[in-house]
């Protein structure tokens, strides 16, 4: 650190005041700017009125009106337009004021007499056209401060690869425009200031990391190749602050081209979208679409239950169905999936009776033969297409026929004058005569009869997916040979079994709904959205082949980046491994990059050096020498013993003001944690369902809603032998790493073998008696 009398100090401190004055200006003008703007727009909207003459004597009078408000509109769409900008650059000025920027580069480009030097900040900031006081953190030049190496750099700008000497890194902390310290660094951004801003308090909401992107995660964050970046990275590594940051990025990088709206996240719950949600706006940008796989498929599916994440994690399954589910996660089952809907265009397509008055009134078997009428080269989509169309002229031919009915009549001749009335006032002409005004009548009430048929033809009623579904289950034996992947087809036939069983219910699992899906879209072809641009996918180890394949399906044109820890498989378990494997046939190889992240960078090395050790085998997991206490263990009795421990380390918690998340395995479990604290008159928010928020102050969470989160001061609670057994490495990892400062393991019986196997130096433990 740079001491604060050196006159490097003093002279940074000259140019910071120097900066935060030119700043100071650019407010004024940007205040100025926002209220002109503002009163401009408030005089056209009072305006309005007097200057817009609304005159509609004559056509041509009429056209002047319009032209004159749409030239009124077009001022003020111009002005408020300015007013946003003029308020947006004020907010991005003030913020900038407290802050200016957070490091400094000096370069050396070829052929130039001087050395250049360059501050780094949030956003940039120039007092005249082309004189940069501050480079956005984003900017090409400004990669060369994360990159690591000195000396002749290399970085990556639109028009293709630069290459500078860098000669020296600084970094600062700045705090309310006063400089507090300054940092001189050569290879790695300053261990200190990486260390300051690991050592703070955690939050219910994240925060952005830009002054302090480490090496791998600006590769992350600034590759432009890859349409697939799959990055590993151990839990606490910056898995997710590298993707948020890389979406701020992608906007800055393609600006005018690129809106939020065409980002979309996959988030493993809803609380993680709450956590996280605040990041992108700090850093001066629009969030992007964020949605749980769930909420992707239900807001297909208004009719049936999707199975819910708790549904999904204490699910117990048997050895035969745990085969049936991983073969009905595989590519294998999407490609025999696609197979089934290829073949529906020759045949097996199932339909259902049209209804009229409780009678057919087209027959299924009518309706097969219009859909395999049409050529060969039609797809399921374009048959559809064309059944439709047919339908709907057969209808208009029966209404025609109907008119002639005598019910026809009768149902006009009873009309009341008011309904007479009603219907009339449809009618765009006068009538010639009576009889022409029945016509019309009549017509409108046979219209209004078929109206549900009409219904029934344009929303596909004609077909059932459900029985769709059923069929081509039935006939997967006949696509894949099952027994070639251990599943009998008595096996298979009870599956198939149980599946029309829930969906009599309105229940689907997760792992049928997008099977279900793909083939639903398949056959009414629908196209995938091709106004998505980055799909990013956050815990990728939770999802399996198929809806990997399903999520590509539907936005074809996106580049995809996936991150995931497949040491925090909870859901999957170890058929993440061929996740990998079947990824790879998805993309193009050459297309396709991968980042490993192994620095763990949320838990202290006494944590980190713990939660390794619970799993045996896996991915590589370095910690990051940031001191703290030992994790403890403590192995109670009784149940109440177990609940005094828990609010010994709360009080201490408080204290020392870090955020306490008690973790149970279950949510039934968590319920009795609750109960049990509040008995003992503890302050605590109990978390059930990913729909809650994060709240301040102590919160009790089952372990599956847990993921991507992050605490002060985690407590396991009931780590026993019963609750977590030899499977349950991951599980148990993906609990403890969520502590960054305290871990407190609890439990009331016989401990996990898991933890029983930690060395015993990584670990303080107590017994109570
Ligand atoms: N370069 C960095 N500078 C400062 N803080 C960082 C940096 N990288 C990561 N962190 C912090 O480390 C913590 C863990 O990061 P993050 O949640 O992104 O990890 P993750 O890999 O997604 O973890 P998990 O898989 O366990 O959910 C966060 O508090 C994050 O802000």
């Amino acid at each position: 650190m740079v001491v604060v009398d050196n006159p490097i100090f003093k002279n940074e401190k000259a140019h910071l005041n120097g900066v935060v004055v030119k700043i100071q200006t650019a407010i004024q003008k940007a205040e100025k700017d926002a209220k002109t703007a503002e009163k401009d727009t408030n005089a056209i909207h009072k305006n309005f009125s007097n200057d817009v003459r609304i005159n509609t004597a004559n056509y041509s009078e009429l056209l002047e009106t319009a032209a004159s408000v749409r030239q009124q509109q077009q001022l003020l769409a111009e002005r408020e337009n300015s007013w946003q900008h003029a308020t947006k650059q004020l907010d991005v000025l003030t913020k900038l004021e407290k802050k200016p920027y957070f490091a400094r580069i000096d370069i050396h480009e070829n052929g130039e007499k001087n050395d250049e030097t360059i501050y780094i900040g949030m956003s940039s900031f120039s007092d005249s056209p082309d004189h940069f006081l501050v480079y956005d953190w984003r900017a090409p030049i400004s990669s060369v401060y994360y990159d690591g190496k000195m000396g002749n750099v290399e970085y990556a700008t639109p028009d293709g690869t630069q290459q500078v000497d860098l000669k020296s890194k600084r970094q600062f902390v700045i705090e309310d425009s006063k400089l507090i310290s300054v940092y001189d660094t050569d290879e790695t951004i300053g261990d200190q200031m990486l260390l300051d801003a690991l050592g703070n308090q955690s939050d219910i909401k994240m925060k952005s990391i830009v002054s302090t992107i480490q090496r791998e995660q600006n590769k992350i964050i600034r590759n432009t190749s890859a349409d697939l970046l799959f990055v590993q990275g151990a839990a606490g590594s910056g898995k997710t602050a590298a993707i948020l940051q890389r979406v701020a990025f992608l906007l800055y990088r393609y600006r005018g081209k690129l809106t939020a709206g065409q980002v979309l996240m996959f988030s493993p719950n809803q609380l993680f979208n709450d956590y996280v949600d605040q990041v992108l706006p700090e850093l001066g940008e629009q969030n992007m679409v964020q949605m749980t796989y769930f909420q992707f498929s239900r807001r297909r599916l208004p009719n049936l239950d999707i199975e819910s994440l708790q549904e999904r994690f204490e699910r117990e399954v048997t050895p035969a169905q745990k085969n049936i589910q991983d073969f009905e996660g595989s590519l294998q089952f999407f490609n025999a999936v696609t197979s089934y809907a290829t073949h529906l265009n020759q045949n097996g397509m199932r339909f259902r009776n049209i209804m009229y008055q409780g009678k057919p009134i087209f027959k299924k078997e009518k309706i097969r033969d219009i859909y395999y009428s049409f050529s060969s080269t039609y797809n399921l989509g374009n048959r559809l297409d064309g059944t439709r169309e047919a339908l709907v002229k057969m209808l208009n031919q029966r209404v025609g026929s109907e008119l002639r009915s005598n019910w026809v009549e009768d149902a006009v001749q009873e009309l009341s004058q008011e309904e007479v009335r009603t219907i009339l006032q449809k009618a765009d002409h006068e009538f010639k005569d009576n009889d022409e005004e029945f016509k019309f009548l009549a017509r409108q009430l046979v219209m209004k009869e078929l109206k549900p048929v009409r219904d029934a033809i344009v929303r596909n009623r004609f077909f059932s997916i459900n029985a769709q579904y059923v069929q081509m289950l039935r006939a997967i034996p006949k696509i894949v040979s099952l027994e070639n992947i251990g599943i009998t087809q008595e096996e298979w036939d009870s599956h198939v079994e149980s599946v029309v069983n829930d969906i009599r219910n309105h229940h689907i699992s997760l792992l049928d709904t997008s099977a279900y899906l793909y083939l639903y879209d398949q056959m009414v072809g629908k196209r995938g959205d091709r106004s998505m641009r980055y799909v990013f996918i956050d815990e990728i180890q939770d999802y399996n082949a198929f809806q990997l394949a399903y999520i590509r399906y539907n936005f074809p044109r996106a580049k995809f980046t996936l991150l995931g820890d497949l040491n925090q498989s909870i859901f999957t378990g170890e058929t993440t491994h061929s996740l990998l494997n079947e990824l790879s046939t998805m993309f193009n190889p050459e297309k396709t990059e991968v980042i490993q992240l192994t620095q763990s960078y949320r838990s202290t090395q006494q944590i980190t050096d713990f939660t390794k050790e619970l799993l045996t085998e896996g991915e590589s997991i370095d910690s990051f020498s940031r001191n703290g206490e030992l994790p403890k263990v403590v192995l109670s009795s009784t149940q109440q013993q177990m609940v005094q421990s828990v609010v010994d380390q709360l009080q201490r918690d408080e204290q020392d003001n870090e955020t306490t998340a008690i973790i149970g395995r279950s949510t039934a479990e968590c319920e009795e944690i609750a109960d049990l604290l509040k008995a003992a008159g503890q302050k605590v928010t109990l978390i059930k369902s990913e729909n809650q928020r994060l709240v301040e102050g102590t919160i009790i969470v089952p372990s599956f809603l847990a993921k991507g989160l992050e605490f002060d001061s985690v407590v396991v609670w009931n780590a026993s032998e019963k609750e977590y057994g030899e499977n349950d490495q991951q599980l148990l990892y993906t609990i403890c790493s969520r502590a960054m400062h305290r871990l407190l393991v609890v439990t009331d019986g016989q401990i996990s073998p898991l933890i029983a196997k930690v060395p015993q130096n990584l670990y303080e433990f107590f017994q109570n008696k």
